[in-house]
């Protein structure tokens, strides 16, 4: 219950189809701490952070998307093969029983907005069961001054409901947790988990379509920050291969670490306003920045607490998916706005399960091309369900599940603006070396972040590169404070045979996934290619 606390905003919600329910309005950090103390939803952790225990694994499902054709552009034939369609009715079905299903209750609203550039901004009202969803909302987006709140008008909602369990048999969901995007009517529907990673990757994949379509820009999953010459740096990867921890580099000013445009007027913008940091085994001496970014206002969702109220990084017993989000000002080096011009670096971080790529190689624009189509990398046990340990996977554009249009579409408009900004690229494996997952080792976090160092430096220009045998990647021969010994992967392995075949499996596993993309690509990029 919350004891005597403020309605900001007295608030109807019957315009969405929720009733006589309490809403509490923009509730603010502190508040949320009282309220979830007396609610019980999580509890203090020795940081001063709010630390949820949901009690439930809470982690993306690879099943649980499913979207909704555009109405505006329905005349328009995207070619894509991603998206799922659902059908309206069933939404409409589904949204009635989620709405009755908050009617009545005590829930929490606040209005924030996405993109930091004006430009491209969308308003987004957010509508939670639990009042440490709706906080994660204030971390996480954009928020607006006080006399934006008064005229508030929202061009998106989002309506979460951890606790509403879907019927598959009844609803047409796939399971019980769902979380489905209307186009039309420009709602992001979530039930059945209380992953808040849902809430920001919701409006992520609406902006991948929107952005493109709407507005020629380009939406990017991937990390951004600025160099004290001010030269911008972009790191784009799936879930877990490296983009929050490579992006948090104290030297460099933080754009954001996870979502952001890069538009028509040569600039790179964030969309959020906040991290989403895995805090698995998170140390203060490897990752400072994000360590020290857990403070009041913070919000650690499933950890385990230690009995003196620290936080056990070890520990995955909820699921390895723990993770910690928090106001981009809880990182001491950022840039304010969340904007860079175009990126003199590109770096594509996969975390090769297989032990097989470089640590750090340039690719030409056709390899560019090439490999942002393919996004290979393996899963890593966490954000996934059912993933325990690394899984080979080919995900378009470093983040196939929220990009609605087919790869083509975004990879045509990066490789155009790669080509205009004069743009280096570089293909950083952060995953094994020394072997496959099983008998080689992770890439130590320091050598990555020399070779990044390095490499934005300018000081891997000067340097001579030989060719992968298989994969005709450049790799470079020395790079300062990294063993030379670890930059061409065959050379980590003992058993050189063992990794001809692995190399040649996972050439093979490209040609195979790329097939399909085949008839569709200019012989450039089919260049871009193994080699062999
Ligand atoms: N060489 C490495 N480079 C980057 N991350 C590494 C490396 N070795 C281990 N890690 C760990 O991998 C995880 C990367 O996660 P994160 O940066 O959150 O990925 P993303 O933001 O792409 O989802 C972190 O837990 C980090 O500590
Ligand atoms: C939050 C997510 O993305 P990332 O792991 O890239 O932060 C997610 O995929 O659930």
């Amino acid at each position: 219950m919350l004891a005597n606390k403020q309605i900001t905003k007295s608030l109807s919600l019957e315009k969405y189809g929720i009733n006589k329910a309490t809403a509490h309005y923009q509730l603010s950090p502190k508040e949320l701490h009282q309220i979830t103390l007396v609610n019980n939803q999580g509890v203090e952790s020795a940081t001063g952070a709010l630390a949820v225990n949901t009690g439930e694994f809470t982690g993306r499902s690879p099943k649980d998307r499913f979207l909704v054709k555009d109405e505006e552009t329905k005349d328009k034939v995207w070619w894509g093969d991603i998206n799922i369609p659902f059908d309206t009715d069933k939404f409409d079905k589904l949204y009635d029983k989620v709405v009755d299903y908050l009617s009545e209750k005590e829930i929490y609203v606040r209005d924030s907005y996405a993109c930091a550039d004006d430009n491209y901004r969308i308003n987004i009202r957010v509508i939670n069961e639990y009042a440490w969803s709706n906080l994660f909302a204030y971390n996480m987006f954009l928020r607006p001054e006080e006399s934006e709140l008064e005229n508030f008008k929202e061009d998106w909602i989002v309506v979460n409901a951890p606790g509403f369990k879907a019927d598959p048999s009844v609803d047409g969901t796939r399971q019980a947790n769902f979380s489905i995007l209307n186009f039309s009517k420009k709602i992001a529907l979530i039930g059945g988990s209380g992953y808040t990673g849902e809430i920001k990757k919701g409006i992520f994949s609406a902006l991948n379509f929107i952005l493109p379509v709407h507005k020629n820009a380009l939406p990017m999953h991937c990390s951004a920050n600025i160099g004290e010459e001010g030269d911008t740096a972009v790191f784009f990867g799936l879930s877990g291969t490296g983009k929050t921890t490579l992006s948090a580099d104290p030297k460099r000013k933080l754009i954001g670490d996870d979502e952001h445009g890069w538009t028509k007027e040569n600039t790179i913008f964030n969309f959020e306003g906040g991290c989403y940091a895995k805090v698995i085994n998170l140390s203060e001496e490897n990752e400072p920045d994000i360590f020290n970014a857990i403070k009041p206002g913070a919000i650690l969702e499933n950890v385990i607490l230690n009995d003196d109220g620290s936080v056990d990084f070890e520990n995955t017993s909820i699921t390895p998916n723990t993770r910690v989000s928090y106001p981009l000002d809880h990182i001491n080096n950022i840039a304010t706005p969340s904007i860079g011009e175009n990126p003199k670096n590109i770096f594509f971080l996969t975390a090769d399960a297989f032990g097989v790529l470089p640590p750090i190689s340039k690719l030409t624009p056709a390899q560019a091309a090439y490999h942002f189509m393919s996004g290979y990398t393996a899963k890593v046990a966490g954000t996934e369900a059912g993933v325990d340990e690394p899984q080979p996977n080919f995900s378009a554009c470093f983040g196939a599940p929220f990009m609605p249009l087919h790869p083509a579409e975004y990879a045509e408009m990066l490789s155009k603006k790669m080509k205009d900004a004069n743009v280096n690229v570089w293909l950083v494996n952060t995953g094994w070396t020394g072997g496959a997952y099983g008998t080689g080792n992770r890439m130590k976090l320091k050598y990555t972040r020399a070779m990044i160092e390095a490499a934005l430096d300018g000081k891997l220009e000067e340097v001579e590169f030989t060719q992968h045998p298989i994969f005709g990647l450049n790799m470079p021969v020395e790079c300062d404070n990294v063993p030379s010994g670890i930059l061409n992967p065959k050379e980590t392995w003992s058993d050189k045979k063992s990794y001809d075949e692995k190399a040649m499996e996972l050439a093979n596993s490209f040609k195979r996934n790329f097939k399909k993309y085949e008839d569709n690509s200019n012989k450039e990029i089919l260049s871009g290619g193994p080699i062999v």
